[in-house]
């Protein structure tokens, strides 16, 4: 065996040593959920929850991972920020011509999770997303920091596109960020406020010894609240 080969056994041996090493890092005991004292429908329990998460530290809360699907059926992910979820679904932003909003038009099925690590919680939201008009639109990136306008206009019809280089990226910012401070009305063409309707939205709430709790939600109009509530096994 050479020394690199050697090298690279140490490397990936040391490796699964820090994997086999690292826990979940909860926030002293976990929460006890009792599925039959959980609401008839999931927008509030999600709430709840997400409200628990921020005031237990967990970091960014309010991010989410977001799953997509192309006509071609492979799915792709990344993490988004929730910016509201109310009677309608679960609101994001981004922009339109992004692979997710490009993806998100031949397909419009889409999935969101939520780990909330201190709590020892999960929740996958999943449904049909759809596009809110420009005035709503504009509205959502008004209400949010000068930097996110900023960030929003330099990504304008670019954001997943090939980057020719770095320096490129800089002064895009850096005449994004000046127009920010001119213009805070200013509005970025292709940013679009996304809904994503829930049809299934489970929760899943860690036990210490493993016995982890799943409620699932399903939509289901002849169910009291609209919504039939299943629990699942882990
Ligand atoms: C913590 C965090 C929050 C993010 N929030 C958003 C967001 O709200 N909207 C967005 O378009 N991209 C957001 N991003 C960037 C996305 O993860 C992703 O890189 C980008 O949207 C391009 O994705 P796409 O090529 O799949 O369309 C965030 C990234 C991180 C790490």
């Amino acid at each position: 065996m050479s020394d690199d080969q050697g090298n690279d056994q140490n490397e990936a041996e040391a490796f699964r040593a820090v994997l086999r090493g690292l826990r979940v890092p909860h926030a002293g005991d976990l929460p006890v959920f009792d599925p039959d004292t959980a609401p008839d429908a999931p927008l509030p329990l999600f709430r709840r929850w997400l409200r628990e998460a921020a005031e237990t530290g967990e970091p960014g809360p309010h991010t989410m991972t977001l799953a997509t699907a192309a006509a071609d059926r492979r799915p792709s992910q990344r993490t988004v920020m929730l910016h509201d979820a109310d009677e309608h679904g679960w609101h994001f932003g981004t922009h339109r011509t992004s692979r997710k909003g490009r993806e998100l038009a031949e397909n419009p099925h889409a999935s969101l999770a939520f780990h909330w690590m201190r709590a020892g919680r999960q929740v996958r939201v999943s449904g049909r997303v759809g596009e809110a008009g420009p005035e709503e639109s504009a509205a959502d990136l008004r209400g949010r920091s000068p930097a996110a306008l900023a960030a929003a206009l330099a990504g304008s019809g670019r954001q997943s596109e090939v980057l020719g280089s770095y320096e490129e990226l800089l002064r895009a910012f850096e005449a994004a960020y000046e127009r920010a401070e001119r213009e805070p009305d200013a509005t970025a063409p292709t940013w679009t406020l996304y809904v994503l309707e829930a049809d299934e939205v489970e929760f899943y709430q860690e036990e210490a010894r493993r016995r982890h709790v799943r409620l699932r939600y399903r939509r289901d109009p002849s169910e009291r609240g609209g919504w039939r509530r299943e629990l699942l096994w882990p």
